[in-house]
């Protein structure tokens, strides 16, 4: 298109919009503007650039020293997945007040009872088992955003300290039922828009075993003490690279590398939201759901 034509056909477009009524509140909700297909803006990197990555298909661990930031950096991706309204949440929080602020915006709570966590990995299975019968009767592979139509969206599921459901409360046989569902729905959730986002403040080989670790595309290792705790989190040799959580200082809080699938671990640091900006956002989120569903 010459550039003349390409400016007078973008000025009628504009005109159009500027002429066309404002749309009633009530009448035609507006979207959220927020989608769980579009990249999650985390922070920046060392250059100031900004850093996004998609979570659709994909799975994040975030772990670090208890201190280095990893609740902040948890809340850019559960705001993002609060606001938007085309995903269910589910969060887990063994402490109650750090997904707690979030508490309006999720479809369903879990708080410090192993059983009722254990009930509710339960129940994502279920509903992943009956995603994929669906998928393999229409002959597809996995969900996309046109699956909205008919019910199925994907669900952002946030643990937030994994390790105390897997490794502190209960008896040892809940723990295993916990660890076992956890590592299912990591393992098969992705194609079936179940997305786990695990965060620990303990970067060990028994809270993260290798085998687990590696089904994360997303990996965001926070300060920690030792270059293997570094590497339990990133991958095995990270750290003999020069790719390691250890050299991050005390002090620069929110900082953490960021293995993105396929990638080399960035040095990221992640945007902060005031607990005031939290309720603010959380609030805005619950009144859109809220919206949407009425
Ligand atoms: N991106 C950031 N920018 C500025 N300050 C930050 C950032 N991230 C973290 N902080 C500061 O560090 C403090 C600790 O962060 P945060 O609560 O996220 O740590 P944590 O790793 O989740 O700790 P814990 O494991 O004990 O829950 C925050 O209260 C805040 O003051």
């Amino acid at each position: 298109m010459s550039e003349p034509v390409r400016l007078r056909s973008l000025l009628r477009d504009w005109i159009s919009v500027v002429r066309s009524p404002a749309p009633a509140y009530n009448e035609a909700p507006a979207p959220s503007g927020l989608s769980i297909w579009d990249p999650i803006h985390l922070g920046v990197d060392e250059y100031g650039r900004p850093v996004r990555v998609t979570l659709a298909y994909r799975n994040a661990l975030l772990a670090g020293e208890p201190g280095a930031g990893k609740s902040v950096g948890l809340n850019c991706i559960v705001g993002h997945a609060a606001l938007a309204t085309d995903c269910g949440l589910w969060l887990f929080d063994g402490k109650l007040v750090e997904l707690g602020l979030w508490r309006t915006c999720a479809e369903r709570f879990v708080g410090p009872d192993l059983d009722d966590a254990i009930q509710a990995l339960g129940d994502l299975q279920t509903e992943m088992d009956r995603r994929y019968d669906l998928l393999d009767t229409e002959r597809r592979r996995k969900i996309t955003p046109d699956d909205a139509a008919h019910g199925v969206a994907p669900v952002v599921v946030v643990l937030d300290e994994v390790a105390y459901y897997s490794a502190t409360v209960g008896t040892k046989s809940q723990r295993e039922s916990f660890s076992v569902a956890v590592r299912d729905l990591v393992a098969r959730g992705r194609a079936a828009g179940i997305i786990v986002v695990a965060a620990t403040q303990r970067p060990s080989s028994d809270i993260i075993p290798t085998s687990l670790r590696d089904l994360f595309g997303y990996r965001w290792a926070f300060r920690c003490t030792t270059d293997s705790s570094s590497d339990i989190v990133l991958g095995a040799g990270w750290a003999t690279r020069g790719h390691t959580a250890a050299a991050i200082a005390p002090e620069d809080k929110g900082v953490g590398l960021l293995l993105a699938e396929g990638g080399e671990p960035r040095r990221i640091k992640s945007a902060y939201l005031s607990d005031e900006q939290v309720y603010a956002l959380a609030d805005h989120a619950a009144a859109l759901r809220a919206r949407d569903a009425a």
